[in-house]
């Protein structure tokens, strides 16, 4: 970060507004160590009237569970916060009002903002750009193909579908960047090369929007966020925070998937296999590696936008933790009917506790419940159903084998050791909350794998912060 120092005894406030939870954490900038973490699941998913496939969040209740997260750390080191560091879910696309975005109030002594003219987040989950929508879209000028839950296709979108809907607002970011747009009162929003390749039609090698293209399809291109390098300041807080001084520097947001990455890729030999909602197995490629100038939308291998020009190989499953979720909710579901109530963390322990006992199945599962962005149409199945292969321990530990065994299949271990990897390092709540999930890990990939913790994006992107002050 080009500006003013983070000083001896100042904290960096990380952030990750993910699909499930708002992590924050406070790393002591000095000895870079972090003194205080606090996650809170935002509950924010909303049914949509606007498309059956339609996947969308409240950010009211994003920022609500940021609210929680912030009023939970301690006031004297919020105080002494020098720089705040912002991540989050890709993809993703949030349109707002400028000047009317959010709203700031002060009460007891604290001061938020809560949003205002804002439209609902259109997550990287959505599914409305079927093949059909996504085969007539302009070829863009990337080496990137654009998916369904991407940024510019969900636009393409409402311009067909529902054209007032885009009229209504003046800027567009993630929700990362709608976060440092609202904290630094932005006339206009900002967004790094991480965040703007995951909306499609951006060009990494000349770090552009293929505004040309773009423009002829009659795209609103007045929507598309300035481009700042991946950690870049993009403004101060205009005024105090949850007791964080007003005029605080606060980074461009980053991805999540890249912040993840930082806070625990120390070694050119590692992998990092990263699995929260989403799935990502991930290693970075030799600082001479460009991309091939178009897109293989067939492949289940994309290269994403890291630090200072370099790369990330990266097989992003659409399946990761979401898959137990979703088993979690059905079995939720399921109990309710009977008249049962059990608390979901309660039934993760149970089908965690069921499948350890459970080393080996023969009950296939093939997990890819939401199919994936490379093979649209895959969807989950089961096969190998016996008798004796239905237990809660059986379907548990070929649910978490699936999950693996797709990424492995995504990225073949033969790959991985060919690209120079020697060690596996596991990060994400989901894999640190699941030892099932891990035990396949070790299973299906045959190297070492050593486990973060389960705030790493925020780690992550205050570490960004700290290492270029
Ligand atoms: N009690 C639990 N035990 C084990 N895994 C859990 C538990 N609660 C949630 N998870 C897993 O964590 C995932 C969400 O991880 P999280 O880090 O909050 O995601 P994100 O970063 O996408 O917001 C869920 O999809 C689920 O698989
Ligand atoms: O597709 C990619 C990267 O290409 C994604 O993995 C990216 O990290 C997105 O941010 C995730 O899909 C959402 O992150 P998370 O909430 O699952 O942690």
């Amino acid at each position: 970060m080009a500006e003013s120092q983070t000083g001896c005894d100042g904290f960096v406030l990380g952030m990750d507004l993910g699909t499930t939870s708002v992590k924050v954490v406070l790393l002591e900038a000095q000895s870079k160590t972090v003194t205080e973490s606090r996650s809170f699941t935002t509950h924010a998913d909303i049914s949509s009237s606007t498309h059956t496939h339609a996947k969308e969040q409240d950010p009211a209740l994003i920022i609500a569970a940021l609210d929680q997260c912030m009023a939970a750390l301690p006031k004297d080191k919020l105080k002494k916060v020098k720089f705040i560091g912002v991540c989050g879910q890709m993809h993703g696309i949030v349109l707002w009002k400028s000047n009317s975005g959010c709203e700031w109030q002060s009460k007891d002594g604290i001061t938020r903002f809560s949003p205002k003219d804002v439209s609902q987040l259109i997550t990287w989950q959505d599914g409305r750009c079927d093949t059909d929508v996504l085969s007539a879209l302009p070829k863009p000028d990337s080496h990137l193909s654009v998916a369904t839950g991407f940024g510019c296709a969900t636009v393409f979108w409402y311009m067909k579908h529902r054209p007032e809907f885009l009229s209504g607002f003046s800027d567009a970011g993630t929700i990362q960047d709608y976060v440092v747009s609202m904290l630094c009162s932005l006339d206009k929003c900002v967004m790094t090369g991480q965040n703007a390749a995951s909306w499609g039609y951006f060009n990494t090698a000349t770090n552009q929007w293929n505004t040309h293209i773009l423009k002829d399809a009659g795209f609103p291109v007045h929507l598309l966020p300035v481009l700042v390098d991946s950690g870049r300041v993009a403004g101060h807080t205009s005024c105090e925070w949850y007791g964080i001084p007003a005029h605080t520097a606060v980074g461009a947001a980053l991805g999540d998937f890249q912040c993840s990455v930082y806070s625990c890729m120390t070694d050119r030999g590692h992998a990092v296999l990263n699995m929260s909602t989403s799935a990502q197995l991930t290693f970075r490629m030799p600082a001479e590696f460009t991309p091939t100038s178009s897109p293989d939308p067939l492949s289940p291998i994309a290269y994403f936008p890291y630090f200072e020009g370099s790369y990330l190989a990266v097989a992003a499953s659409l399946n990761g933790g979401n898959v137990m979720a979703t088993f979690v909710r059905m079995l939720d579901s399921w109990m309710k009917e009977f008249g049962l109530e059990v608390s979901e963390s309660s039934i993760y322990s149970q089908l965690i506790h069921s499948a350890l006992a459970q080393p080996n199945t023969d009950l296939t599962v093939t997990s890819t419940l939401l199919g994936e962005r490379h093979a649209p149409s895959s969807s989950a199945s089961v096969s190998h159903i016996s008798s004796s292969n239905l237990s809660l321990g059986h379907v548990t530990r070929a649910v978490c084998r699936g999950i693996i065994e797709n990424l492995a299949t995504m990225m073949p271990p033969q790959s991985l050791q060919a690209a120079g990897v020697c060690c596996i390092i596991g990060s994400g709540s989901a894999l640190s909350c699941n030892a099932v999930l891990q035990q396949e890990v070790e299973r299906v990939f045959p190297f070492p794998v050593v486990y973060g913790k389960d705030v790493d994006s925020a780690v992550g992107v205050a570490m960004v912060i700290s290492d270029q002050t």
